[in-house]
């Protein structure tokens, strides 16, 4: 399809959304760009061995990575792959890849006589030169932090054999430190990709976007897991859905326009805004979150919530249905000034909503605290605003 009418497409598609929408794609297109382009894919070449040096820190998943793409260039695209063990600082990490090599038939060169990693490498690429194999990964050493002697011996393997690709590990759940890391082994040793290991925990993978815009180098693969078939070519896409929280985004923002009631919304945004909160308010909002759904559900729509566990969940909600059920025993005076509910009335309650004095002394000072953070419960009052707005047609009609 020519790009003009590719274009055009692409336009129709953009003013069907509403404002809201296509300001996300616009920023997830964005996203996209900036994530993607150069080379996705590690070139292969013919007739000779094609060589991969895995470097990084340790415990990043240098080893299990090699594991991962001997694994998928064997199965899925037929090579005849060689390993190489040139992980001699921690003897563990030979056993390792040698496990890995053995469970999925592939052969894995191996030196335990104290030679220095560099001229493992020469042996590797000589056997896998000699013997026809279309693929020579190198597992290197991992240290706790960059240092001078590991990026020597890096320098040292690119100078005496021709390496490839050098696709650095890096840890998806490690944020800027990773971005450091990745900056500053691009300076010592040019790095022709990056593999995302361990995207498949909670982190939302933002540092992928500015290890991408800070070293250039294009991130070839990603890691989603332990198994040695959780490795896939990374899709600039997903990461931007991922960084997005989009689909999450978009829902929220349905189900809010779908299930607030706006004129109550209103009604409790401007009181608030008015410095005016009492209980039937607090009421009134506990009322509009129940019909979103369960808390977890709402608090794990918004990116970048901290994950809240089941049992912290579960104390939340009881907590909300006890108040519920205290203000429902108020009177509406009392509903008004909470301040005038005393040991008296306390008692009256107790008796009318079946829970204890404490639990009423909490809510009251729960209202306390509310009241003084009104700032913020403002913002909340107006997400009911902000779905209206985000639907709304910009010319009106
Ligand atoms: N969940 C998850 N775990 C991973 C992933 N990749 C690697 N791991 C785990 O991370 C840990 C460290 O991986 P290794 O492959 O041993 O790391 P390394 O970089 O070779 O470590 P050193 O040899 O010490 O430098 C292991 O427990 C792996 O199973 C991934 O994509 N997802």
């Amino acid at each position: 399809m020519d790009e003009v009418k590719s274009e055009a497409i692409g336009q129709k598609v953009l003013t069907k959304l509403s404002p809201g929408q296509q300001l996300i794609k616009i920023v997830h297109d964005k996203l996209e760009a900036l994530l993607g382009g150069g080379d996705n894919d590690v070139t292969f070449n013919s007739g000779k061995p094609t060589v991969i040096m895995m470097v990084g820190l340790q415990g990043t998943g240098k080893t299990t990575t090699a594991g991962k793409l001997a694994n998928l260039y064997k199965t899925k695209m037929k090579k005849k792959v060689l390993l190489c063990a040139d992980d001699t600082q921690r003897p563990a990490a030979i056993d390792q890849l040698k496990t890995l090599a053995d469970s999925i038939e592939v052969d894995c060169y191996i030196d335990r006589t104290g030679t220095k990693p560099p001229l493992i490498a020469k042996a590797a690429f000589d056997k896998a030169r000699n013997e026809k194999y279309d693929v020579l990964i190198i597992d290197t050493a991992g240290r706790l932090q960059i240092d001078e002697p590991l990026m020597d011996e890096l320098k040292e393997i690119q100078k005496i054999i021709p390496v490839d690709e050098t696709l650095l590990l890096v840890d998806a759940m490690s944020g800027q430190d990773a971005v450091n890391v990745a900056t500053t082994f691009n300076k010592e040793i040019p790095l022709t990709g990056l593999v995302m290991s361990k995207l498949d925990g909670d982190a939302r993978g933002g540092a992928a976007l500015s290890i991408r815009k800070m070293t250039g180098v294009p991130i070839k693969y990603a890691g989603v897991g332990e198994k040695i078939e959780d490795l896939e070519n990374f899709h600039p896409d997903r990461m931007a859905d991922r960084i997005l929280g989009m689909g999450d985004v978009l829902t929220l923002i349905e189900d809010i326009q779908a299930k607030i009631d706006e004129k109550q919304t209103e009604k409790t945004s401007r009181r608030l805004m008015n410095g005016q909160f009492d209980l039937n308010d607090l009421l009134s909002v506990m009322k509009q979150m129940k019909k979103l759904g369960s808390l977890s559900k709402i608090l794990g729509m918004i990116p970048g919530m901290p994950k809240i566990s089941q049992e912290q969940m579960d104390f939340i909600q009881t907590e909300l249905r006890n108040y519920e059920i205290i203000i429902n025993s108020m009177t509406p005076q009392e509903r008004k000034k909470p301040e005038i509910v005393k040991a008296s009335r306390k008692s009256r309650i107790v008796k009318g909503c079946g829970l204890s004095n404490q639990e009423i002394n909490r809510l009251l000072n729960r209202y306390d605290a509310m009241k003084k953070q009104l700032p913020q419960m403002k913002g909340i009052m107006q997400m009911g605003q902000m779905a209206k707005m985000f639907n709304q047609n910009p010319s009106g009609r």
